[in-house]
Formats: C-alpha cells, structure tokens, sequence
C-alpha cells in the first residue's frame, strides 16, 4: 500500500533531522514541504507569529486544536519552560501516530500530550480528565467552522481567564468568516489581525489573536 504524504514527510525529517533536535525538525518540514510536497503545516511565515505569540505569554498550559503532523506543536513544546505543557487535539487516527513520533523525534514529549478526537468532545473532558484550570494560551488551526463553536464551548466550559490568549490560523485561506465576525464584535475579546502569507505559498493569508479581556461571568444567582 503506497505511503501517505503525512509519512512521507516524517520519513523526511527521520532522515534529515537531528533526533532531540527541534528546530532541525521544523527545518526539515518546512524544506520538504516547500520543494517536494505542499502540506498544511502553519510554515515558517506564521510560525514566527506563533513563536512571537508564544514567547510574550509564556504560558504554562497550551492548548492546540488540530495537531496534523506536529509541526506546529513542536514549535510550540520546544519554547515552553520547564513543567509547562502543550495538548494538542487530533481526531485523525493517521495523523495522530504520525504526530506522536515527529514529537518524540524532536525530543519534546515530556511536554506534549497529544489527545486523539474530535475537539468539541475533548474540550468538555479537559478539567476533569486532563487536570486542566485555565488555558493560558490556545492555537485554533482546526476545522474551519468550529473556530467559533469551540471557542464558545472553551467558555462554556470557564477554560478561559481574563489574559488568555488564543491565535487562529487561516483567517483568509481557506478562511474563518463566522470566527472573524463573532470574535470581533464580542466585547469579551480584544483582537488583533496579523496579516501573512499561507504556508509555502505566495498567497495572503493571517492570523487572528483574541485576548480574553474577563473570565468566566460570575454568574449571577
Ligand atoms: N473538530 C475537530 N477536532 C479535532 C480535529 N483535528 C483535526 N481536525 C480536522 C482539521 C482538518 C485540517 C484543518 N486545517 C485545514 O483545513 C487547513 C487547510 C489549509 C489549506 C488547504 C488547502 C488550500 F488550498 C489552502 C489552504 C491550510 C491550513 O493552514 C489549514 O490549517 C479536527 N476537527
Ligand atoms: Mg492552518
């Protein structure tokens, strides 16, 4: 049975990258992706915002919604300080395993905890199950039209305090018009828009980072 890209491209960086080496895994995707085959990794372009998003919080649990191969995940891991954590959600079997090793490659399991399902089900189960209190931060690049829906459902579920931060990807390709028009008229979050490019391509793209500007309602009896 021919190989699938996804294991193309791990195969790539099991070759061409240093094992417990992080960045050279992250190299070895975005070269693969950009000469061989494209790949909806958030790329180096976006993953610099990502970085710089991630560097000024510093937060001490992250959340990610749509791990595909890890590559946003080890970017993400490999920032984090000591005793902090990513969960990252994938409800693809095959990306999840994929995922699984280019984290362990890139020597950042002990932080990450990859979660396999669907988002609207996992969130629900994260204080509980998963000894979540708040999420710090949040990396929205998942089903398009559950941008919205989810980020409802992680206030539903008070994962959010005033300060926490999510970053959506993809705002113009392949686009999120329902997150953009929610999340910008919601006076709960205050955004700014980072315009970019989609990854490996000469193509407008941007993200959208929503800081949460109060937590949960102390819902009045
Ligand atoms: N609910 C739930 N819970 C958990 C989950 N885990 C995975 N999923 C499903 C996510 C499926 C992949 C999502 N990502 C994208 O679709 C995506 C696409 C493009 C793109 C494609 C073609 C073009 F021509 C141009 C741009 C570029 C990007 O950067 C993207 O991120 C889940 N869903
Ligand atoms: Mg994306």
């Amino acid at each position: 049975m021919n190989q699938s890209k996804e294991q193309r491209i791990l195969n790539y960086v099991l070759q061409n990258a240093v094992r417990g080496d992080p960045c050279s895994v992250i190299d070895a995707i975005d070269t693969y992706c950009s000469q061989k085959e494209w790949a909806m990794n958030v790329g180096n372009e976006k993953g610099l915002i990502l970085d710089k998003t991630v560097e000024e919080i510093n937060p001490s649990v992250a959340l990610e919604l749509g791990t595909y191969c890890g590559y946003s995940a080890v970017r993400i891991a490999r920032l984090l300080k000591a005793g902090a954590r990513l969960l990252t959600v994938e409800f693809n079997p095959e990306f999840a395993a994929i995922a699984k090793q280019m984290i362990e490659f890139a020597g950042v399991q002990d932080k990450v905890t990859l979660i396999e399902g669907p988002s609207e089900e996992i969130i629900p189960q994260l204080k509980k199950k998963y000894e979540v209190d708040t999420l710090d931060f949040v990396f929205v690049d998942h089903w398009k039209d559950r941008y919205t829906p989810d980020t409802i459902l992680l206030q539903e579920c008070s994962l959010l305090r005033k300060g926490s931060v999510l970053l959506a990807d993809n705002i113009i390709v392949p686009g999120a018009p329902e997150f953009v028009n929610y999340i910008r008229n919601n006076p709960r979050f205050q955004c700014t828009n980072y315009p970019s490019h989609l990854e490996y391509m000469k193509v407008q793209d941007a993200m959208k980072k929503a800081c949460t500007l109060q937590g949960e309602h102390i819902r009045s009896t």
